[in-house]
């Protein structure tokens, strides 16, 4: 029988002794004995997983999930039909009943920027409590587990409860996930058992997906009216213009709310000092005044840390226990991350802005760092939002010193296009096709005090061009960069510097 499939979805016929083995969404992966959820696609124009049953069924489908406005009647005979009006959710639904376990402490994490961090402070915290702590998106599962799915941030239904089953296996009860747009819009997460969620912020991404920011908007607050249990606790960003808006949603929700930002708020940076090392804060933590030294560069991070606080106080920690961790967190991979210097003193960082905001965002939290003149590379991912390209880079022109446009991951677009439509905005900008020539071109560039952030790809160890991946990774290109510098300036001698 359908042992592990959930009464809802059942078909009505009880005389169905076939067992489902496995799920898939793939035709091109089935399992003898699984169930093949036939998706329409989530793109106009795109394959619909319906025309794939029979190459399902030929692969050993035993059952099919299909929307039930679908006409059935040339398989109903061979095969276990499973109906619904949401195929996606149902899946997710089916997913989380087939793999049950899932890490007692769960929190999810939504925003256009930040989710990454945040999830990784949230991590790093439980760990420094004695939890066995993990998280999991953009940059994978960490610590890395065996057959963990690549490469989205939010993995699909399948993929996630598998993970977080075999997450909890290993004895992780803690995890931090993050929310995509299209996770949410996809039914990717239905199935979660959350104890708290966090909204870090809102801004132009993935207009090439939702159809404006209303819709955008909408997916992401799918996490708190749908998701997020009745009576769970919100960590909202009281700076958001939609925070009024989320705390209704939260209020109808009987959510317990812990609000954090540089407005007024129970998590609130009241004032920032950028040191060598990082940044000194003055908080007000539900009303009574801390001071903290964090050793992390960008202001923004002291945003990220709060709503992590706010994460791991929504998990049963103690603030009294959490401010002592918080000097020691340690920086997040391509995130504000500093590579080096170069023989004539300028300092070069890897970020991952991929947005018109997060552009801004890093430019303005690595100017007080700033003695000499703030460079940035900026490039734009192909298959992506085209609009955020002319905000981009006339973002990077208006305020670094000096910009330079360059390739992201073009995937299957023309990259001279891509550039020129971020060139368009950006008069002062030096266009330099090749990744690797630009930084090496803005490297050379940098004098004494100056500064320089690589953006857009982070972490990414690979460049995407057409269907390949070619290996490039920023950190390791910038530290090439610098050490040719320094070999210059030692074949050279000093005067040459
Ligand atoms: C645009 C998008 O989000 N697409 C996702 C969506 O694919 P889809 O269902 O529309 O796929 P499709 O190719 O049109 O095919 C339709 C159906 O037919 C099936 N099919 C197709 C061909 C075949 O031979 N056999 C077969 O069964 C497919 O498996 C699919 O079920 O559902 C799939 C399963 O969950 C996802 O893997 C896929 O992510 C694609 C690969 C992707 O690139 N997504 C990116 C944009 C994404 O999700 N990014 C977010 C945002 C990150 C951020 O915050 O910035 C992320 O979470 O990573
Ligand atoms: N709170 C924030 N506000 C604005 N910008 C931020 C914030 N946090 C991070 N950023 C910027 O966004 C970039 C990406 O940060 P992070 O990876 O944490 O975000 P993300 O939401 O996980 O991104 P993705 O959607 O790609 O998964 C950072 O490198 C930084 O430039
Ligand atoms: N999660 C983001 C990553 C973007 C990274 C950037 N390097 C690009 O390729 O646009 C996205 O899928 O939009
Ligand atoms: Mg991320």
């Amino acid at each position: 029988m359908l042992s592990r499939v959930p009464e809802e979805f059942r078909p009505s016929s009880s005389d169905d002794n076939r067992e489902i083995t496995a799920l898939s969404l793939d035709s091109r992966k089935i399992e003898t004995g699984s169930l093949f959820a036939a998706l329409p696609s989530t793109v106009e124009g795109g394959p619909d997983g319906f025309d794939f049953i029979p190459q399902a069924l030929a692969s050993g489908a035993s059952a099919v999930l299909v929307p039930s406005n679908r006409d059935i009647s040339g398989f109903e005979t061979k095969v276990t039909v499973l109906k619904s009006n949401n195929p996606r959710q149902a899946l997710s639904l089916l997913a989380a009943a087939f793999s049950q376990k899932q890490p007692e402490t769960l929190v999810a994490i939504t925003g256009t920027n930040g989710k990454t961090s945040i999830a990784t402070f949230t991590r790093q915290i439980w760990e420094a409590l004695g939890h066995k702590a993990a998280s999991l998106g953009t940059l994978g599962i960490y610590p890395p587990i065996p057959n963990a799915p690549a490469a989205l941030t939010t993995p699909d239904s399948i993929g996630l409860f598998n993970s977080l089953k075999n997450i909890t296996d290993l004895g992780y009860d803690h995890l931090a996930l993050e929310a995509s747009s299209h996770g949410l819009d996809q039914y990717r997460l239905d199935g979660l058992r959350l104890k708290a969620a966090a909204f870090s912020n809102l801004s132009q991404d993935h207009l090439d997906y939702h159809p404006d920011m209303a819709s955008y908007l909408d997916a992401k607050l799918r996490l708190f009216h749908d998701l997020l249990p009745v009576g769970a606790t919100a960590v909202l960003n009281a700076d958001m213009p939609e925070y009024a808006q989320i705390t209704k949603i939260c209020a109808k929700r009987n959510h317990h709310v812990i609000s954090y930002g540089h407005n007024p708020s129970d998590l609130q940076v009241i004032k920032q000092s950028p040191t060598t090392e990082g940044q000194d804060l003055v908080l007000s933590l539900f009303g009574e005044t801390h001071k903290l030294t964090l050793p992390l560069t960008g202001s923004f991070q002291a945003s990220n840390i709060m709503a992590a606080v706010g994460l791991t106080l929504a998990s049963g920690a103690k603030l009294k226990e959490i401010l002592p961790i918080l000097p020691f967190l340690k920086g997040v991979p391509g995130r504000a991350e500093k590579i080096g210097k170069t023989a004539k003193g300028g300092t070069v960082y890897v970020d991952f802005a991929h947005t018109p905001d997060a552009v801004e965002t890093i430019i303005q939290a690595l100017r007080p760092h700033t003695s000499g003149k703030l460079s940035i590379i900026v490039g734009c991912g192909g298959d992506r939002d085209p609009g955020k390209r002319p905000l981009m880079g006339g973002i990077a022109d208006k305020l670094a010193d000096q910009a330079y446009i360059t390739d992201d991951n073009p995937r299957t677009e023309d990259p001279a296009t891509i550039r020129a439509q971020a060139m368009a905005a950006a008069p002062n900008a030096i266009e330099i096709d090749d990744r690797r020539k630009a930084i090496f071109k803005a490297v050379s560039d940098l004098h004494d005090g100056d500064l320089l952030i690589i953006a857009g790809k982070g972490h990414e160890s690979g460049q995407i061009v057409g269907n390949k991946i070619l290996p490039f990774d920023d950190r390791i290109i910038a530290k090439e960069a610098i050490d040719h510098t320094l070999e210059t300036r030692n074949i050279g001698g000093p005067d040459r510097a």
